[in-house]
C-alpha cells in the first residue's frame, strides 16, 4: 500500500472513533538501532497511531538540546540513513502504524533523490518531513517521493502569510505538520493561542488532516490543542526519556505515550 495511503486511511479511521491521532517522535539510533526499533513497537502497543523517526544530523538547525544531543549521540554510534531503512524494513512486518521519516534534505539528497523515495516505500516508510527545504527548492523531491507513494508532509509555520500556506498546502500529501511556536523543537510555551489561529487559516485552503507539534511534552497540553487539530505530535518529552534511561527506556517512553493517547480519547 502506498504512503499515502497508509496515513489516509489510518486519520479516517481515527476520525470515524472519534479520536484524535498522537503522533510520537524518536531519533533513530538513539542510543543505538535495535533500541529504537524496539521503541517503535512499544510506542504503538501503548498507543501512538503515527510514529516518527528522525535521521540525525550534524546541523540539525530546527532542534532544541533535547534532540540536538540525541542526534549527536547517535551519530557518535555510526547511525545512517541506510541503516535506518534497514532497520525499519526489519519491523514493518509487526508494526501497523505509519513510519513518518523526518531527515534534513543534505542526508536524502547524498543518498539520491529517486533512490532514497523508493527504497524508504519498499522499506515501509509511510511519509517524509524535510524541514530545511524551502517549498521553491522542493520540486524535485515532490516529484520523486509522489512517483514512489511516499507521503510528503509540509511544515508550516506561525510566521507563514495566508497566500503561502495556500501553496503549501498544495504541495502535501497524508496530513500538515504545523509548528505551533516560532521556533526551535523542545520548546516551552502556551502553544494552543497559536494553533487555534493558524488552524482557522490552515483549514480555509486545505482538506488534509493537521497535526500540531513543537512545545507539547504533557497531557494536558495535548488535549488543550487537540480541538483545534486531528494529530498532536510529541518529540522532546520522549526523547528526553531515552536520554535518560538509554536501552531501559521501553518502559517510561510506553508509560508516557499511553497517558498522551488517554488525553486524546473521548474529547
Ligand atoms: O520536540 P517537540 O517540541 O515535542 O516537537 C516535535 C518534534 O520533536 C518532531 O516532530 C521533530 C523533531 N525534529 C524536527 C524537526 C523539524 C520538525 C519536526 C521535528
Amino acid at each position: 500500500m502506498s504512503g499515502v495511503k497508509k496515513l489516509t486511511e489510518k486519520f479516517a479511521e481515527l476520525k470515524e472513533k472519534g479520536e484524535k491521532a498522537l503522533v510520537t517522535y524518536v531519533t533513530a539510533g538513539d542510543p543505538n538501532l535495535e533500541t529504537t526499533a524496539r521503541l517503535v513497537c512499544a510506542m504503538e502497543q501503548a498507543g501512538a497511531d503515527v510514529i516518527e523517526l528522525g535521521v540525525p544530523f550534524s546541523d540539525p538547525v530546527a532542534d532544541g538540546p533535547v534532540i540536538q544531543r540525541a542526534s549527536t549521540r547517535s551519530l557518535q554510534g555510526g547511525t545512517h540513513l541506510t541503516g535506518i531503512l534497514e532497520m525499519v524494513r526489519g519491523i514493518r512486518e509487526k508494526v501497523q502504524a505509519p513510519l513518518v521519516l523526518m531527515s534534513y534534505y543534505n542526508p536524502i539528497l547524498q543518498y539520491g533523490l529517486e533512490k532514497f523515495c523508493q527504497d524508504a516505500v519498499r522499506c515501509g516508510i509511510a511519509g517524509l518531513i524535510v524541514p530545511d527545504l524551502p517549498l521553491e527548492e522542493a520540486g524535485p523531491l515532490l516529484h520523486s517521493s509522489q512517483e514512489a507513494g511516499l507521503a510528503y508532509i509540509p511544515l508550516v509555520a506561525p510566521t507563514s502569510p495566508q497566500r503561502r500556506l495556500a501553496r503549501i498546502a498544495e504541495s502535501g500529501q497524508g496530513f500538515i505538520y504545523c509548528v505551533t511556536v516560532t521556533g526551535i523543537t523542545g520548546t516551552k510555551q502556551n502553544v494552543s493561542n497559536e494553533i487555534a489561529r493558524m488552524s482557522g487559516e490552515i483549514r480555509e485552503v486545505t482538506d488534509l488532516p493537521l497535526a500540531a507539534g513543537f512545545g507539547i511534552a504533557a497531557p494536558e497540553q495535548a488535549k488543550a490543542v487537540a480541538p483545534y487539530c486531528d494529530a498532536v505530535v510529541v518529540g522532546s518529552a520522549l526523547v528526553k526519556l531515552v536520554e535518560n534511561h538509554r536501552e531501559d527506556s521501553l518502559e517510561p517512553v510506553a508509560s508516557l505515550t499511553a497517558q498522551l493517547k488517554q488525553a486524546l480519547l473521548r474529547l
